[in-house]
C-alpha cells in the first residue's frame, strides 16, 4: 500500500494550566478547533484543520516558538517579554489581561526611584532585571518560583515585582504596589516573525473572527426611508449598512454590525429617529 504524503500541519503551543489556559482552548473552540478533553492530553491533532495542539507551560511557549520547533503559540505578553525569545506578537487575545508592577509594604515605598539598593524578589526576572538595567538602577534580583508575595514577610526580599489582576494577593500580604507600571499585559498570539508558516493567515483570521464575534452585534431595524442617511451615519458598521426596500412604501430594511458596548444607546438614538422593530443579536464567528 502506498502511503499518503503528509499534509504540513500548523504547530500551535496552546497554555496547558493556569490564568490563561482556560480561556485559551474556549477561544480555539469558538475557532472551530477541536480541543482536548482532559488535561492529560499534551498533545491534540486537528486533522481536518490542519493544526497539531501542544498543551505547554505558558512560560515555555516562547522559547518553543522563538526557536522555531512550533509554529504559533498563545501566551502572556510578559511572559514573551521574561522569556527573551525571538518571537514576536501577531495579535492582542483580549483575555488574561493584568499588569506587571512593583510592589512593597504598605506605606513603605512611593516611587521608584527608590528600588536602588533593595531586594527584590520575582518570578519574572528577566523583565526586572531588564528594567533595571534601562533605568541603571543597582538592585538585586532573585528569581523565585511563585507566592513571591511571601518573599517579604519571610525576609528574603525587600520589593517584589509580580503580575497584579485584581490586586487582592497582594491587599491579603499587607502589600500595595508602587510606581508606574511595568507592563501592561494580555494573552497573545506569537511567531517567529519572518517567513509565515503555511496555514498560519487562516488560523489568525480565525481567532480575529473570535474577538469580532464577541465584540460586535447585528442590529437589524425598520426605518422610513429618508431617514436612512442620518440613521447610517450613527451606526455606519465596518464596511456599510445593508439597506433593502420594505413591501410599506417608503419604509427601508436596514442590518448592521454595532459594538456590543454601545448598542443599547444606538438603539435608543435610532429609535428617536423614526426606527422600529430593532433587534439585536449575537454573532457567532465571522471573517471580516
Ligand atoms: N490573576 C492572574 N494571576 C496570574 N497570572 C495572570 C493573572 N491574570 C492574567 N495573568 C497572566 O497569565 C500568565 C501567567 O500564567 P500562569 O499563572 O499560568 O503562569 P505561572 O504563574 O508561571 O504558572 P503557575 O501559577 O501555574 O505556576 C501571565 O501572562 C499573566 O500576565
Ligand atoms: O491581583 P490578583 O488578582 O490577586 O492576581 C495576582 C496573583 O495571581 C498570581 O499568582 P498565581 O495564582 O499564578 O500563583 P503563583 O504566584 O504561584 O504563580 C500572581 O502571581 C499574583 O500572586
Ligand atoms: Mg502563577
Amino acid at each position: 500500500m502506498t502511503e499518503l504524503p503528509q499534509t504540513p500541519r500548523l504547530r500551535v503551543a496552546v497554555p496547558n494550566k493556569g490564568a490563561l489556559s482556560q480561556a485559551a482552548t474556549e477561544m480555539l473552540r469558538e475557532s472551530g478547533y477541536r480541543q482536548r478533553h482532559s488535561n492529560v492530553e499534551l498533545r491534540l491533532v486537528d486533522a481536518d484543520n490542519g493544526v497539531e495542539f501542544f498543551y505547554l507551560r505558558p512560560r515555555d511557549i516562547a522559547l518553543y516558538v522563538g526557536e522555531g520547533q512550533l509554529d504559533v503559540g498563545i501566551t502572556g505578553r510578559d511572559l514573551l517579554r521574561d522569556s527573551g525569545a525571538k518571537a514576536e506578537e501577531v495579535l492582542t487575545l483580549e483575555f488574561g489581561r493584568a499588569r506587571f508592577r512593583f510592589a512593597g509594604p504598605t506605606g513603605r515605598f512611593s516611587s521608584l526611584d527608590q528600588l536602588a539598593g533593595q531586594r527584590i524578589a520575582t518570578s519574572y526576572d528577566g523583565i526586572v532585571r531588564g528594567f533595571l538595567e534601562e533605568r541603571g538602577i543597582d538592585a538585586t534580583v532573585t528569581r523565585l518560583d511563585g507566592a513571591v508575595e511571601t518573599s517579604i514577610q519571610l525576609g528574603v526580599a525587600d520589593v517584589i515585582a509580580d503580575v497584579v489582576e485584581t490586586g487582592s494577593t497582594l491587599r491579603a500580604a499587607g502589600l500595595e504596589t508602587f510606581g508606574e507600571v511595568i507592563l501592561d499585559s494580555e494573552a497573545v498570539l506569537i511567531t517567529r516573525g519572518g517567513i509565515a508558516p503555511d496555514g498560519l493567515e487562516i488560523f489568525r483570521r480565525r481567532l480575529e473572527g473570535v474577538l469580532v464575534a464577541r465584540n460586535y452585534v447585528m442590529m437589524d431595524y425598520d426605518i422610513p426611508t429618508a431617514q436612512v442617511p442620518v440613521a447610517a451615519a450613527l451606526a455606519p458598521g465596518i464596511e456599510s449598512p445593508t439597506v433593502a426596500p420594505l413591501q410599506r412604501d417608503g419604509w427601508s430594511a436596514v442590518r448592521v454590525m454595532v459594538p456590543r458596548a454601545g448598542a443599547h444607546k444606538i438603539m435608543d438614538d435610532l429609535y428617536e429617529l423614526g426606527a422600529r422593530g430593532i433587534l439585536l443579536t449575537d454573532i457567532h464567528a465571522c471573517r471580516l
